[in-house]
């Protein structure tokens, strides 16, 4: 099976390749699931200070980084990946799992990263097809952005997760927050783990687990009910943990 390729255009190609040196993402890359590739603007510059900012049009703090030296890398690396390009950016549509699982089935990815006050926004025009956030916050790059969003696809791919993992627990996975977890030992300073997942009941464990999911979810981050269908069997449990909290 072909590696999933991402291509990352960034000023800090070392800040990227940490993604790959640890954990799940850096198993994926040894493993061949993924495959890292960086493209700095930099290089395309030719004046001898190897500009890629300017000042901004119509003035204003900060700089803009230069459109020429973006679009020579985006061009050089659609060509060795004809993949979608993706700008991170707080003006683009949220990164959630949607979104995550929908890239996780694409063959590989550009990933476009931004530094000072942005860039030219004629970059955006011919060559970006996909613009998003990783939250509403400002960031000093898209880097940390194009990580999150390395990592979050990763998990999707088959064969990156052990066999002790499984993207399916994880949180969003069906559109709720996950419940909560407990390891050993039985009691941590004082405090006991819920009797039910001592029981070996795997059908009561499942079921204190998607009730502790969907109160969790009803009281953290109710619209992402309002967004999903509960089955009547989730009403029931979600019913009961509201009884539950309320009383
Ligand atoms: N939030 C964000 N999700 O993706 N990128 C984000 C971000 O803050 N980018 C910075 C915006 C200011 N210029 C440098 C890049």
């Amino acid at each position: 099976m072909m590696p999933m390729r991402f291509d990352v255009i960034t000023l800090f190609p070392e800040l990227v390749k940490a993604v790959v040196s640890s954990g799940v993402t850096g198993r994926a890359a040894e493993r061949g699931i993924i495959s890292l590739k960086q493209w700095n603007p930099r290089d395309y510059a030719l004046d001898v200070h190897r500009t890629v900012d300017d000042r901004p049009y119509g003035g204003g703090p900060g700089m803009v980084m230069k459109g020429d030296c973006l679009l020579q890398a985006i061009r050089d690396a659609r060509r060795e990946n004809p993949g979608k390009v993706v700008y991170l950016s707080p003006q683009g549509i949220p990164l959630n799992q949607a979104l995550v699982t929908e890239l996780a089935a694409a063959e590989n990815v550009i990933l476009l990263c931004g530094r000072y006050e942005g860039i030219d926004e004629r970059v955006i025009a011919l060559e970006v097809d996909l613009e998003c956030s990783i939250g509403d916050y400002v960031l000093s790059g898209g880097e940390l952005g194009a990580m999150v969003l390395i990592d979050a696809v990763t998990r999707l791919l088959p064969g990156a997760l052990g066999h002790h993992e499984s993207a399916a627990q994880d949180s969003f996975f069906d559109g709720l927050l996950d419940c909560s977890h407990y390891t050993r030992p039985e009691e941590l300073e004082g405090l006991a783990i819920p009797a039910v997942l001592k029981s070996g009941n795997h059908a009561d464990i499942a079921k204190w687990r998607k009730k502790q999911a969907l109160g969790k979810t009803w009281r953290r981050r109710p619209e992402l009910l309002q967004a999903r269908q509960l089955t009547d069997s989730e009403r029931v449990l979600l019913n009961e943990y509201i009884n539950e909290f309320e009383s």
